[in-house]
């Protein structure tokens, strides 16, 4: 059933050259609730934002706006994160995504507030389908993403990093998965996605340990992609801050035409996603759109040398 929908999420986004528009989505959830009633309840805790720039480089950026709170995800956070999910899924133009944090540091998870009021069983399990569903739509998204890790990545806030394709740390960043501590699981699916970016002996002792991941670990065991250098600010230069930097490493895998780059990431998700028979159709059909479309033409006409 799970397979069907996310086959049928990659064909007719391709066809369209949208991503799936709000029937698909529905399919696509993976828990199918009525989501309303969580919406409502989250809304009841506020504070912050979640940003999201649309850049003309095709590149868009989503910033996790709490500083007050360390970036801690309030109720009306989560909430707004699922509605600028929906807006990039039908952003035909896109190609990459930079996920970060406000004020110098990543995300502290949920907030801690919130979560006390919301501490009975059926809110919690409701938060965390909620949850799970916009973070799986974010990773499907037909773009490519890279969180970008300042300060500290910590409970939710790490379950949100490995919810991207990339991760990059700056230098003195962390990454932590501090369930353990709070006496909980990942249960924003981060869990599951960790044991498939590092293998399960490594999540196990990330989650069982609760480690303080730094840069230099996150690269012995794969967990990042990459170390900025120390962000410089210089005046009327941005070039050294992190953002910046981010920008320039996901360059070499958004530069070209939009089509291709969320063509390149569809049958890289249907590899990941679909087991072997499904995944050679859905790729099958994914080359289909861009078998003589515009950017292959041009290619051809162009006689290009690959030395
Ligand atoms: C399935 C989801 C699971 C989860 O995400 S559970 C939540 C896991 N996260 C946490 O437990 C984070 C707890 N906070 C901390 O450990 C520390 O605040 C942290 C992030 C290391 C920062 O330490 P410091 O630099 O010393 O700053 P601080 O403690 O004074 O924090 C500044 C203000 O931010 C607040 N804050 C930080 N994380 C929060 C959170 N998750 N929820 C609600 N409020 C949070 C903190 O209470 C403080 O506020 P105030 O200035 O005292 O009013």
């Amino acid at each position: 059933m799970v397979l069907c929908a996310v086959r049928k999420q990659l064909l007719v986004s391709s066809r369209c050259g949208a991503w799936a528009g709000p029937l698909l989505r529905k399919s696509s959830r993976i828990h199918d609730f009525n989501q309303e009633e969580i919406r409502e309840k989250l809304q009841a805790f506020p504070g912050g934002s979640i940003d999201l720039l649309k850049q003309e480089s095709g590149v868009a950026v989503l910033t996790v706006n709490n500083p007050s709170r360390m970036n801690a995800f309030s109720g009306t956070m989560m909430v707004e994160l699922e509605e600028k999910v929906s807006q990039l899924e039908s952003w035909t133009g896109g190609k990459g995504l930079i996920v970060r944090g406000a004020g110098g540091t990543f995300c502290s998870g949920s907030d801690l507030n919130a979560v006390r009021a919301i501490s009975n069983p059926q809110d919690g399990m409701k938060m965390c389908m909620f949850m799970q569903n916009t973070l799986t739509r974010l990773l499907r998204l037909p773009l490519i993403s890279v969180a970008l890790v300042e300060g500290r990545a910590l409970g939710g806030g790490a379950e949100l990093t490995t919810a991207c394709d990339f991760r990059l740390m700056v230098p003195g960043s962390i990454i932590q998965f501090v369930h353990k501590h709070m006496g909980l699981v990942p249960g924003w699916g981060g869990a599951a996605r960790l044991v498939h970016i590092v293998g399960s002996p490594s999540a196990l002792k990330l989650l069982a340990g609760a480690v303080k991941v730094g840069p230099e670990l996150s690269l012995q065991i794969g967990l990042t992609d990459g170390v900025l250098e120390a962000p410089q600010q210089h005046k009327g230069d941005d070039t050294g801050t992190a953002l910046r930097q981010a920008e320039d490493w996901i360059s070499r895998y958004t530069t070209g035409a939009a089509p291709v780059i969320q063509a390149v990431k569809k049958v890289v998700l249907s590899g990941r996603e679909l087991p072997l028979y499904e995944a050679l159709r859905t790729e099958k059909d994914v080359f289909g759109t861009v078998w003589g479309g515009p950017a292959n033409l041009q290619a051809l006409a162009s006689k290009p040398k690959h030395k």
